[in-house]
């Protein structure tokens, strides 16, 4: 069976794209691995799959899978991409698109500039939501990692987000940690691990070691969680640049249980068609 694909990328955060709309899309782990092996297959660090809508007022399902095969609630980078894929397949022809995710509804929002702006819905905080292993809901956490007593906070985007802060990203030990976040028994579904570099109120630096991935260029959700935990810790204000290795994000929170936004590129790289 061949099945047309198109591959996209936002800040450098790749993806494989398939219209499940009007070709059938059936993808199991094995699959999904082989399609983003960047040898045996296309590469990318998550498959994002368009679906006919199931949730009411909605347009289209998003499915994502990363790239190890795992699929996941959320995705930020590739909730742009989403948006500029369903508008140049001609799928959609609106400015503003709602689309129903494992995590609930988002609203996605084509920019005369050409970025895209989303809704991303109201960040998760209470251990049970994130998942996280913790006694009760708290700013901070201690996680014993490798003999080290680490800070993070934990946020959930509709996917678990584990923060910490350090003073330089480029020295971060990301490599050496980030398995060990991704892996760590408190999180019983896994997680992302953010190291983030406050630079004023309203910029942070970011590298992201992604559940399922390892360090990606860029994460959209990442970038939310992490603007999240910098304003619950008084460090942050409601409208922040998130420069990452990829790219720059625009992040707004103001708090509580207000919706977060976040507004950055899309940019479609080719088209094909695969065995
Ligand atoms: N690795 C993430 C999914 C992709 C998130 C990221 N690519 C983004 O832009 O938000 C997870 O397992 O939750």
């Amino acid at each position: 069976m061949s099945l047309r694909f198109t591959k996209m990328q936002g800040l450098g955060n790749d993806f494989i794209v398939f219209d499940g709309v009007r070709q059938p899309v059936d993808l199991d782990a094995a699959t999904i691995r082989r399609l983003a092996d960047r040898r045996f297959g296309i590469g990318c660090d998550q498959i994002l799959l368009v679906e006919p809508p199931r949730l009411p007022n909605t347009d289209f399902h998003y499915r994502i899978f990363n790239a190890d095969g795992s699929e996941v609630e959320q995705c930020g980078n590739g909730a742009r991409c989403f948006a500029r894929f369903v508008r140049d397949q001609g799928l959609s022809d609106q400015d503003e698109i709602p689309v129903g995710t494992a995590a609930g509804p988002i609203r996605l929002y084509l920019e005369a500039d050409g970025q895209v702006r989303v809704d991303m819905g109201v960040p998760r905080l209470t251990p049970a939501q994130i998942p996280f292993l913790a006694e009760s809901e708290s700013v901070t956490y201690a996680l014993e990692v490798a003999g080290e007593t680490l800070t993070i906070g934990a946020v959930s985007m509709g996917n678990p987000h584990a923060v910490l802060l350090v003073e330089d990203v480029e020295s971060a030990p990301v490599a050496r940690l980030g398995p060990l976040i991704e892996q760590h028994p408190r999180f019983p579904q896994r997680v992302n691990a953010g190291f983030m570099q406050i630079l004023t109120s309203t910029q942070i630096r970011l590298r992201v070691y992604e559940r399922g991935v390892g360090e990606t260029l860029a994460c959209g959700t990442g970038a939310c969680a992490a603007v999240v935990s910098g304003r619950l810790r008084g460090l942050l204000d409601s409208r922040v640049r998130v420069s990452l290795p990829g790219g720059e994000l625009t992040i707004e929170w103001r708090g509580s249980s207000q919706t977060l936004w976040m507004t950055g590129p899309a940019t479609t790289v080719f088209q094909g068609e695969i065995e």
